[in-house]
């Protein structure tokens, strides 16, 4: 069978090949979705398109980051058109699912044409949970499609590519089911050679927390860069380095493997502090006062001076935090502009992952994505589970509240 596995030499010798053997799989997200939200997003489709390739050469066009709500620093411009290869390791990707950036699916392709679009949808009025998906009208018409009546082609954002894409035919699906569900529409209904699945977080992981869901998980490995900058951080300030900290990785994801408790962490205690829009919409977000008595509560117990904060929080709230802890010592990261401008909002957000990753012990923000990530990272590498799977009790729970899920790896 052929693999669609493209290399990184022309691929404008390789469009002709690839665009007549392979189909693109293109997918989108709704737009409010956060970054963490996004990157399980991915993992379901990956997913599918791994299974695809049971059967035909399918490649996975990996959407361009951008336009993400809570990416709005005045002083970080042009976080639009990021490729994935800015934040993670497109080599790693690729030994789980063939995938290319989305410049690389335009300069393979013949017309900067998405051939179907396919939005999925709810049900209105469902009672019962059942696997079915249908061609409907859509239930919103702010779908952010439009139909330019000169052309007939649908028009979109695309990433930031509107004035240059465009599709040939975009249907309204009502979904209810797993990602893998679709695979046989694709195969079977569609003859197109690329197609996009907007409202992809519609569909489900096929298998939540299986051996296949953790192997598209580890393939998310951070760009080097990213790594990089986090390590000499944990050096600098944190006397954290892998080799005293267990914490070594391979650099091909599918040898490695790690048993609970390998992994030792750097003597710092980490805290994920979600704060901003997370105090607005009720998220059991403890007051700073409380959150700082329950992180010195660890530190005490865990015998621990140095705290890492990645927060969200405004300066003079990470100030006000840092003030009840006095008896530690406090860090957080602060990239320089220059690192600011190259890596982004995004780079920064997983240069904190990787600094909490790496703790003796971390605890995180319920419900927030940003914390499962970290949580799945350090599953990855090999800590005692009491240590990853803690969260912040709010001010009416006092200092005792159930505890997250624990995920833990499968291989
Ligand atoms: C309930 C949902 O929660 C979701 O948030 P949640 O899961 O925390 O997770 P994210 O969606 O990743 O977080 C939102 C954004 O906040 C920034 N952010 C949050 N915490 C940190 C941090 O510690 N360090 C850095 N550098 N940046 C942080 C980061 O830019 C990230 O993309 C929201 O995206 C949804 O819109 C919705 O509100």
């Amino acid at each position: 069978m052929v693999q669609c596995t493209p290399t990184n030499t022309s691929f404008l010798i390789l469009a002709l090949n690839y665009s007549s053997v392979c189909v693109f799989l293109l997918y989108s997200v709704n737009y409010g979705e956060g970054f963490n939200l996004r990157r399980d997003v991915y993992m379901r489709m990956a997913t599918l398109v791994k299974s695809l390739n049971e059967d035909e050469p399918w490649l996975l066009v990996l959407p361009p980051w951008g336009r993400i709500y809570h990416w709005q620093s005045k002083d970080i411009k042009h976080q639009n058109k990021i490729p994935w290869s800015l934040f993670f390791d497109v080599a790693s990707l690729k030994r789980f699912v063939p995938v290319v950036e989305f410049h690389e699916f335009l300069a393979m392709s013949k017309e900067p044409v998405i051939e179907e679009v396919y939005y999925l949808q709810n049900y209105k009025d469902w009672k019962e949970w059942e696997e079915k998906m249908e061609f409907k009208p859509c239930n919103n018409e702010n779908h952010y499609y439009w139909k330019n009546v000169e052309t007939g082609f649908w028009e979109s954002w695309f990433f930031g590519y509107e004035d240059r894409v465009y599709a040939k035919k975009f249907q309204c699906v009502s979904y209810m089911g797993h990602a893998g569900f679709m695979k046989p529409f694709l195969l079977k209904n569609t003859t197109a050679r690329s197609v996009m699945i907007e409202r992809a977080e519609t569909a489900l992981h096929d298998r939540f927390g299986d051996t296949s869901y953790w192997e598209a998980r580890r393939s998310m490995v951070f760009a080097k860069e990213l790594r990089d900058i986090g390590d000499e951080f944990r050096a600098k300030y944190l006397d954290s380095n892998d080799d005293t900290d267990n914490t070594v990785l391979d650099e091909d994801w599918t040898k490695m493997k790690r048993k609970h408790g390998e992994a030792k962490g750097g003597p710092y205690l980490a805290v994920h502090l979600r704060r901003k829009d997370f105090l607005r919409t009720n998220h059991n977000v403890p007051s700073l006062k409380h959150a700082a008595k329950q992180i010195k509560h660890l530190m005490d117990k865990h015998d621990l001076s140095k705290l890492f904060v990645a927060t969200d929080a405004p300066k003079e709230e990470f100030e006000s935090f840092s003030e009840f802890l006095e008896e530690f010592e406090v860090f957080a990261f602060r990239p320089n502009a220059e690192v600011k401008k190259q890596y982004k909002e995004g780079g920064l957000a997983i240069i904190d992952q990787w600094i909490c990753a790496h703790a003796r012990f971390f605890i995180g923000t319920q419900e927030s994505t940003f914390s499962f990530r970290i949580q799945e990272e350090r599953e990855i590498l090999g800590f005692d589970t009491k240590m990853t799977f803690n969260r912040l009790c709010d001010d009416e729970e006092e200092m005792d509240c159930e505890q997250p899920s624990k995920w833990t790896i499968e291989y």
